[in-house]
C-alpha cells in the first residue's frame, strides 16, 4: 500500500521553517544582544534551507528539484559560519574580532557561488534523477568536490561549536542549563545529517531539516529564555542612563564613544558635540587628561573644582580579557559636601573653637618635628604666656566677657606674630607658641610686643616665659623650661616677659 507522507512531511518542514523564521525576527529585535544577531542570520539560514528542502520533496520535475536545492545551499552554505559566530559570541560575550566573520563569511559565500554556477560545472552535485516514494520526490545525484568541501566545513564547524560550548560548560558553572540546550540544539540536525548518510532510513529522506525544528527550541531556551547574556546588556543600559553622574566612556584615542544624559548636562553639551570629541579639548575636566593614554594603573582618582562645586573624576581602563587598554570609563561624582564636611573635620580636631588657634594636639604633634630640625644654626624659641588674673575677668564681667577676651588674644597673636609661628591654646587662658628660625633674644622681642599690644588694646597684662631650644632636649624638657621661665615672670610681679636665661632657678633641670 502506498502511504502518502507528502502532506505530513511538507506540513513539519514547513512548520520548521516558520518557527525559525519567527526565531530569526525574535533574535533580531534583540538587537542590543551581540549574540541573537548571529542566532538570527542562522535561524533566517535555517528557514531558507527547510523551505527549500519542503519543496524540493514536492517536486514534480528534475528542473524544479534543481531550483529548490540551490534554495536549499541559500540557507545551508552559511548555517555553519553563523552557528561557529553565534558560539563565540557567546563564549566570548562580545563580537568575534572581525577577521573571523569576514573569513567563515566568505568560505560559505564560495560555497554558495559555485552552487549558483553548478548547473555549468557541476562542481558541487549532479543531479540524475527524481523519483516517488509514498509521494516524495526524492533526487537522485552524484557529488562533486564543491560538495565535499561543504560537508567539512560543516561537520568543523559543529565539532568546533561543540568544543566552545564544552569549554564553557567547565568555566563558568553558572551557564551549564543555557550551554547544555545550544549543545543539544547544536547536535539535533547532525544526528540527523549521521542517520542520512548511514542510511539507517529505508526512505533515503534527510532528517536534518526536521531536527532543526529541535535546534530553533534548543536555541531559543539556551539564549534567551535563561536570560544569561542578553537580559545584562539592557540592565547595562539602564544603570548607564540612570546612574546619577556623568560618565564618558572613551576609546583609546581619548574620544567619546558613549556617555549618558547626565554627561550632557554637566558639559552643557549636545549628543551631536560630544561624540568622537577629544576629551582633552572638553574644559570642566581636570587637568594631566591626556596622560591617560600611557596609564597603566587599574582605577585612577582626581579631585578638581567646576563651578565651584569639588568633582572626583574616577577613570577605569578598560581591558578585554587582560589584554591592552582599549579605552576608558570617566565617572564623574560632585564631592563639594564631603569635601567641605572633611575641611570642618580637619578644622575641628586641628583647631581651638574659641581661638581658632592651633590646639594643644596639633602643636604637641608637630612640635617634635620642628625640634628635630632644631640646631644652633638654625634656632627654635618658646613662648609660653598667661593671662594676669584672668579669674578676676571671669569674676567681675562674667564667663561670656573671658571667652572674648580669649577670642581677643586669639587675634592679637595672629596679627603680631610672624607667619612662621605656629600658635595654640595650650590649656585655659594658657598659650604656646613655637617660633621656628627665632633666638631667645628675637622671642623676646616679640613677647614685649605683644604684652604691650594687649595691655594697650585689650586692658590686661600677660606674664611669659622663653626659653630657645639647644637641639639637644625632648618637648616635654622644652615646654617645662618655658613654664619654669613663665612662672617667674608671675612670680616677679606679673605684665613681663622672660626668657630661661634670666631666672634664679635653674631651666635646664626639667
Ligand atoms: N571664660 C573662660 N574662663 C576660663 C576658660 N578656661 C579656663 N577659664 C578660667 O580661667 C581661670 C584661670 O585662672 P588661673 O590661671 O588659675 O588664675 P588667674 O586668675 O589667671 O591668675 P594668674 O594666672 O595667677 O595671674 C579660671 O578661673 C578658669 O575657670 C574658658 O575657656 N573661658
Amino acid at each position: 500500500m502506498d502511504i502518502d507522507l507528502l502532506p505530513a512531511a511538507t506540513t513539519l518542514l514547513l512548520i520548521a521553517t516558520v518557527v525559525s523564521l519567527a526565531s530569526s525576527i525574535y533574535a533580531f529585535r534583540q538587537h542590543n544582544y551581540p549574540v541573537a544577531i548571529w542566532c538570527g542570520w542562522l535561524m533566517l539560514a535555517i528557514s531558507i534551507y527547510c523551505a527549500g528542502y519542503a519543496g524540493e520533496l514536492s517536486s514534480t520535475t528534475l528542473q524544479q528539484a534543481d531550483n529548490w536545492i540551490r534554495l536549499q545551499f541559500m540557507g545551508a552554505a552559511y548555517i555553519p559560519c553563523f552557528v561557529i559566530l553565534m558560539t563565540l559570541c557567546y563564549r566570548l560575550q562580545s563580537q568575534p574580532p572581525l577577521v573571523i566573520p569576514a573569513l567563515l563569511l566568505t568560505v560559505s559565500s564560495l560555497i554558495l557561488v559555485l552552487v549558483m554556477g553548478n548547473a555549468s560545472h557541476h562542481l558541487v552535485y549532479r543531479l540524475e534523477s527524481i523519483h516517488k516514494v509514498h509521494q516524495l520526490t526524492l533526487s537522485q545525484f552524484s557529488i562533486g568536490p564543491g560538495y565535499y568541501l561543504h560537508l567539512v566545513y560543516l561537520n568543523l564547524s559543529w565539532v568546533l561549536t561543540l568544543s566552545l560550548l564544552l569549554q564553557f560548560y567547565r568555566t563558568i558553572p553558572a551557564y551549564r542549563k543555557p550551554i547544555a540546550f545550544i549543545a543539544v540544539g547544536t547536535t539535533a540536525p547532525w544526528l540527523g545529517y549521521l542517520v542520512n548518510i548511514a542510511n539507517y532510513s529505508s526512505l533515503q529522506l534527510d532528517f536534518a531539516p526536521l531536527c532543526f525544528l529541535i535546534t530553533s527550541f534548543c536555541y531559543w531556551i539556551g539564549l534567551f529564555k535563561y536570560r544569561f547574556a542578553n537580559l545584562s546588556p539592557i540592565a547595562r543600559d539602564h544603570i548607564f542612563e540612570a546612574l546619577n553622574k556623568p560618565l564618558l566612556v572613551l576609546n583609546e584615542q581619548l574620544q567619546i564613544v558613549d556617555f549618558n544624559r547626565k554627561a550632557s548636562d554637566y558639559f552643557g553639551c549636545t549628543a551631536q558635540r560630544l561624540l568622537g570629541k577629544d576629551v582633552s579639548q572638553l574644559a570642566a575636566l581636570p587637568n594631566g587628561l591626556h596622560h591617560l593614554r600611557h596609564s597603566q594603573n587599574e582605577m585612577e582618582l582626581l579631585e578638581f573644582t567646576h563651578n565651584q562645586q569639588a568633582w572626583e573624576l574616577a577613570i577605569y581602563p578598560l581591558r578585554q580579557q587582560q589584554q591592552r587598554i582599549q579605552g576608558f570609563i570617566l565617572v564623574f561624582q560632585e564631592v563639594t559636601e564631603r569635601v567641605q564636611l572633611i575641611e570642618t573635620l580637619r578644622t575641628h580636631a586641628e583647631r581651638d573653637t574659641l581661638t581658632n588657634l592651633f590646639n594643644r594636639r596639633l602643636l604637641m604633634g608637630r612640635l617634635p618635628a620642628l625640634l628635630a630640625e632644631a640646631s644652633e644654626q638654625t634656632p627654635l624659641s618658646l613662648i609660653l604666656f598667661d593671662v594676669d588674673h584672668f579669674k578676676a575677668i571671669n569674676d567681675a564681667q562674667g564667663h561670656l566677657a573671658g571667652d572674648q577676651a580669649l577670642i581677643n588674644i586669639g587675634r592679637l597673636v595672629q596679627h603680631t606674630l610672624p607667619t612662621t609661628a605656629l600658635a595654640a591654646r595650650y590649656g585655659g587662658d594658657e598659650f604656646l607658641i613655637v617660633l621656628p628660625r627665632c633666638t631667645a633674644a628675637e622671642a623676646t622681642q616679640l613677647a614685649n610686643m605683644l604684652n604691650e599690644q594687649c595691655q594697650a588694646r585689650l586692658g590686661f597684662s600677660l606674664s611669659l616665659g622663653i626659653t630657645q631650644s639647644t637641639g639637644q632636649e625632648t618637648t616635654e624638657q622644652l615646654i617645662q623650661r618655658a613654664d619654669t621661665a613663665l612662672y617667674q615672670a608671675k612670680s616677679q610681679g606679673r605684665a613681663r616677659a622672660l626668657t630661661c636665661s634670666q631666672v634664679m632657678t635653674p631651666c635646664g633641670a626639667g
